[in-house]
């Protein structure tokens, strides 16, 4: 379980980043972190790992007080919280299952991680990862070798390899294909139901984000100005979270995603049609 206790962050420049921001997120619940560009979502993400410095407030993980940790033992408290990026921050040269396995590189020695050698129990957990994200034919592929979605899939793998406790993720589907976001999404729904983990994605598809999470949380200005299911988001919400909007284009791109992909088509058409009813 995250807890996220009356957050704020004012950056040098005077900024106010983050509000006092509070939630509570269970185990195995997924959230999506929409808002306008500049309302705080990457501040808020990065004051949850502690690579940006809250200025006040408070993180829990579990019963861990992720604030009070001295940063000597930040590494121990990051090894319990996995990240994956837009870009997926692979190292490309190395091969799928060595991405994955410097997923451990927070509970092995620095000389083991230099020699990239591994205890056995990690390299078989590793595989059985790789199995589970349909990449088991791949591990010893170069990363640079990889589709877009393939490599977020070792992305995916390599935080799940560390064994996290909270999953944060940075727009994962920014770089993709509106087919395969589509499969990445599904595959972090089931992988956190799966293993009863809490995750936030960052993400700015609304439609993507509805059609998917079972919570969005909507920051604008550093606030939280909307938490609650998909279907709760309407017009008004939309609103207060981003302004004023070009609905019309939103819809098209929905239409657009729904004939492109006959297998997700349903969900795309009723996230076209939930949006229909609200623009
Ligand atoms: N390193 C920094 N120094 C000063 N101000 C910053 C810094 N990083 C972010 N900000 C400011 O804090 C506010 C929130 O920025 P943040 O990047 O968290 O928003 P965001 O919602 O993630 O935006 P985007 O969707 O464009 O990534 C903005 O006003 C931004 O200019």
């Amino acid at each position: 379980m995250l807890r996220v206790s009356d957050l704020t962050k004012t950056y040098k420049t005077g900024d106010k980043a983050l509000k006092g921001v509070n939630f509570t997120i269970p185990a195995g619940q997924v959230v999506g972190l929409i808002g306008p560009s500049g309302s705080g979502k990457s501040t808020l993400i990065r004051c949850i790992n502690r690579l940006v410095e809250p200025s006040s407030g408070k993180v829990y993980l579990g019963d861990l007080d992720v604030t009070a940790m001295p940063r000597g033992r930040l590494r121990t408290a990051r090894r319990r919280i996995g990240m994956i990026f837009q870009e997926y921050a692979l190292v490309e040269r190395l091969t799928v299952m060595e991405n994955v396995l410097s997923g451990r590189l927070g509970y092995v020695p620095f000389w083991r991680s230099f020699l990239r050698r591994y205890p056995p129990a990690y390299v078989s957990n590793a595989f059985a990862l790789l199995d589970r994200v349909g990449l088991i034919d791949h591990a010893d592929k170069r990363a640079d070798a990889l589709s877009g979605g393939q490599r977020q899939r070792v992305g995916i793998a390599r935080a799940l390899e560390q064994d996290p406790e909270l999953l944060l993720i940075d727009e994962p589907t920014a770089s993709l294909d509106p087919r395969t976001s589509r499969q990445i999404m599904r595959l972090i729904l089931e992988i956190c139901r799966e293993r009863q983990l809490p995750a936030i994605i960052n993400i700015h598809d609304v439609l993507l984000a509805q059609a998917f999470v079972e919570r969005i949380i909507g920051l604008r200005a550093g606030e939280i100005v909307f938490d609650g299911p998909p279907d709760a988001l309407d017009t008004d919400a939309l609103t207060r979270i981003y302004g004023e909007e070009d609905w019309a284009a939103m819809r098209k791109q929905a239409d657009d995603d729904a004939s492109d992909d006959a297998e997700s088509a349903a969900q795309a058409r009723e996230a076209a049609s939930r949006l229909a009813r609200i623009a």
